[in-house]
C-alpha cells in the first residue's frame, strides 16, 4: 500500500470524525460492522493537455479521502461535475489502481458461497456486450456469481419484471434504446443482492425513474454507494457524501446539509415577450405560493419546490402551455 502523503488540510469537523472512524477501523483487529472502508483514498491522472514533451503533469482526481460504509447502509455520492465521483467508485470496485491509500471490502471475497459476498458495480458508461442478450447477460453475471441455474432463472424473471425488462430479454444489448441499457446495467448489479453495491448515476435515462432504485435502496441487506445527482434519490440514502475537487467536503445526514448549505432554490426566468411578465408572475405564484421576486428571478423555498422532478415537469407544462 502506497501511504498517502497529503495533508488532509482543513476538514469539517464531521469529516475529521469520519477519518478518525476510519482510522480506527484499520488499526482494529475486530471483525468491523464497516463493510467498505476508504482509507486515505488519493488518485493522480495523468494531465494530457498540460503535458509537454520534457514534463509530465499530473492532475489529483481525489486527494486524501477517507470514509467508511456499514452494513444496511447506502451512502449517497454528491458532488458537481469533475469533483471526482466516478474516479472513487472505480477504485472502490477495484477496477482503476490507487496512487495511494487503501480501500477494504469486508465479506465481499470472490470465494464466498453463492448468495453470499460478491461486488455489483454500475459504472456510469453502460459496460455492455454488444452482441449479447439482456438475458445472456443476466446469465453471464448469474454464472459468475455463482448461482445456481433453477436460482438464476427464477431471479432474472423477477428482475426483468421489477424493472419492466421483459420485452427486451431477448434483445441485443446494442440495439436497446440508451434508457433500457442502462436499467441493464442496474439489474446486473444487484443480481444476487452482493454485498457491496456501488450505482454510479444508474437512473440517468430510465423511464421508471426512483422507483427501482428505491426498491434496492430498501432492501438494506448490503453496503451500498449511490452517486446521484437526483435530490430525491439522495433522500433514500442513509448518509450522504460530498465531494468538491476530490477532497470530502460534508458527510451526514440529508436534512443537515439542507439546513447547513440552502434553504432556497433560484429560478431565473428569461422573457422572450416583456409584456407576459405579469401573466408569468402570476403562473410561478401558483405554482409556487412562496416564491418571492428578485428583479429577474424568483427565490422559492425548498418545501415549495420538492419533489424537483415534479416542479421541473410543471415548469415544462406552463412552458408547453406558453404561460410560461
Ligand atoms: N482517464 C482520465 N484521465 C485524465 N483525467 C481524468 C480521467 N478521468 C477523469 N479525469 C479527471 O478527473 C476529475 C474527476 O473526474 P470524475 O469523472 O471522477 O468526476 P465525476 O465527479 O464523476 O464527474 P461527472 O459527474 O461529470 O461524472 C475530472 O477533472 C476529470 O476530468
Amino acid at each position: 500500500v502506497q501511504q498517502n502523503k497529503d495533508p488532509p488540510g482543513q476538514e469539517a469537523p464531521e469529516v475529521q470524525e469520519e477519518r478518525e472512524r476510519v482510522r480506527s477501523a484499520m488499526g482494529s483487529l475486530q471483525p468491523q460492522e464497516a463493510v467498505i472502508v476508504v482509507n486515505s483514498l488519493r488518485k493522480e491522472y495523468e494531465d494530457k493537455k498540460a503535458c509537454s514533451m520534457f514534463k509530465k503533469k499530473k492532475k489529483v482526481a481525489v486527494r486524501n479521502l477517507s470514509f467508511s460504509v456499514k452494513k444496511g447502509e447506502v451512502l449517497g455520492l454528491l458532488g458537481p461535475n469533475g469533483s471526482g465521483k466516478s474516479t472513487v467508485m472505480h477504485m472502490i470496485s477495484g477496477d482503476m489502481a490507487v496512487t495511494a491509500g487503501e480501500v477494504l471490502l469486508q465479506g465481499c471475497e470472490a470465494t464466498a458461497p453463492p448468495g453470499q459476498g460478491g461486488l455489483g458495480h454500475c459504472p456510469q458508461e453502460d459496460a455492455l456486450w454488444p452482441e449479447l442478450s439482456v438475458r445472456q447477460h443476466l446469465e453471464a453475471h448469474a454464472a459468475v456469481r455463482g448461482m445456481r441455474k433453477e436460482d438464476a432463472a427464477v431471479l432474472i424473471s423477477r428482475l426483468a419484471k421489477d424493472l419492466d425488462l421483459q420485452k427486451h430479454l431477448n434483445t441485443p444489448a446494442r440495439r436497446l434504446p440508451a434508457g433500457e441499457a442502462r436499467k441493464l446495467c442496474f439489474a446486473l448489479s444487484i443480481l444476487g443482492n452482493p454485498t457491496v453495491m456501488l450505482w454510479d448515476e444508474p437512473s440517468v435515462g430510465m423511464d421508471v425513474k426512483g422507483q427501482p432504485m428505491e426498491t434496492a435502496v430498501r432492501s438494506k441487506a448490503r453496503a451500498a454507494i449511490l452517486s446521484t445527482r437526483s435530490l430525491e434519490e439522495a433522500a433514500l440514502c442513509d448518509r450522504v457524501a460530498v465531494l468538491v475537487a476530490g477532497q470530502l467536503r460534508y458527510i451526514g445526514s440529508l436534512e443537515e446539509l439542507r439546513g447547513r448549505f440552502g434553504t432556497s432554490y433560484h429560478l431565473e426566468v428569461k422573457l422572450k415577450d416583456a409584456g407576459q411578465s405579469d401573466a408569468i408572475h402570476t403562473e410561478i405564484l401558483r405554482l409556487f405560493p412562496h416564491a418571492a421576486r428578485q428583479e429577474r428571478s424568483y427565490k422559492i423555498p425548498m418545501e415549495d419546490a420538492l419533489p424537483l422532478s415534479q416542479s421541473f415537469s410543471k415548469l415544462e407544462a406552463g412552458i408547453r402551455k406558453q404561460t410560461i
